[in-house]
């Protein structure tokens, strides 16, 4: 990765995160800006290996709900690994994302199960959405989802020397 300056409203949210000293004694350098309308998700993923693996989040506009999986390789007893299992049955758990909120992904969590987002217009929050006394919403609710921003703030440790100059020479 080139490092390239952030613009400056992006920049104060970049060094609050960095304030908590999430990212082993250095500052996150790296912002990944996503929009969702509703109806719109990010398949089940895992970040990779470029990243320092603490990511935060600040959603903005509209809360959603984060999917987490086993993932298919995943070692499981001789009698599990005969049975392939879906999606639905590799769904541990879900985190609800409130507007406003800041999320920090790290661990366990990060390093072992897959995460995403179904392409959804609302979300139900069942038994799964397993922080439902940290937020404001209830079991049961049904929460439309409007368009979503989120904010993915963290650590890229290797970086290249080099400034990128994309503007014309003078
Ligand atoms: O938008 C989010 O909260 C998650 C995005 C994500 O997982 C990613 O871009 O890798
Ligand atoms: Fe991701």
């Amino acid at each position: 990765m080139v490092p390239e300056k952030l613009p400056s409203w992006l920049q104060t949210y970049t060094n609050k995160i960095s304030s908590l000293e999430l990212f082993g004694g250095n500052c996150a350098n790296h912002v990944l800006v996503n929009e969702y309308n509703p109806g719109e998700g990010i398949m089940p993923h895992e970040d990779g290996p470029l990243y320092y693996p603490t990511v935060t989040t600040i959603s903005l506009g509209s809360h959603t709900l984060l999917d987490f999986y086993l993932p298919l390789n995943r070692q499981l007893s001789d009698e599990e690994d005969q049975v392939p299992r879906t999606e639905e049955q590799r769904h541990v758990l879900s985190l609800l994302l409130e507007p406003r909120s800041l999320f920090i992904l790290r661990e366990d969590l990060y390093k072992n199960y897959l995460h995403g987002i179904r392409p959804l217009c609302q979300d139900t929050l069942d038994h799964k959405v397993a922080n439902l006394e940290q937020c404001t919403a209830r079991v049961e609710e049904t929460l439309p989802r409007r368009t979503r921003v989120s904010l993915t703030i963290r650590l890229v440790p290797k970086v290249l020397k080099t400034t990128l100059f994309l503007g014309k020479k003078k």
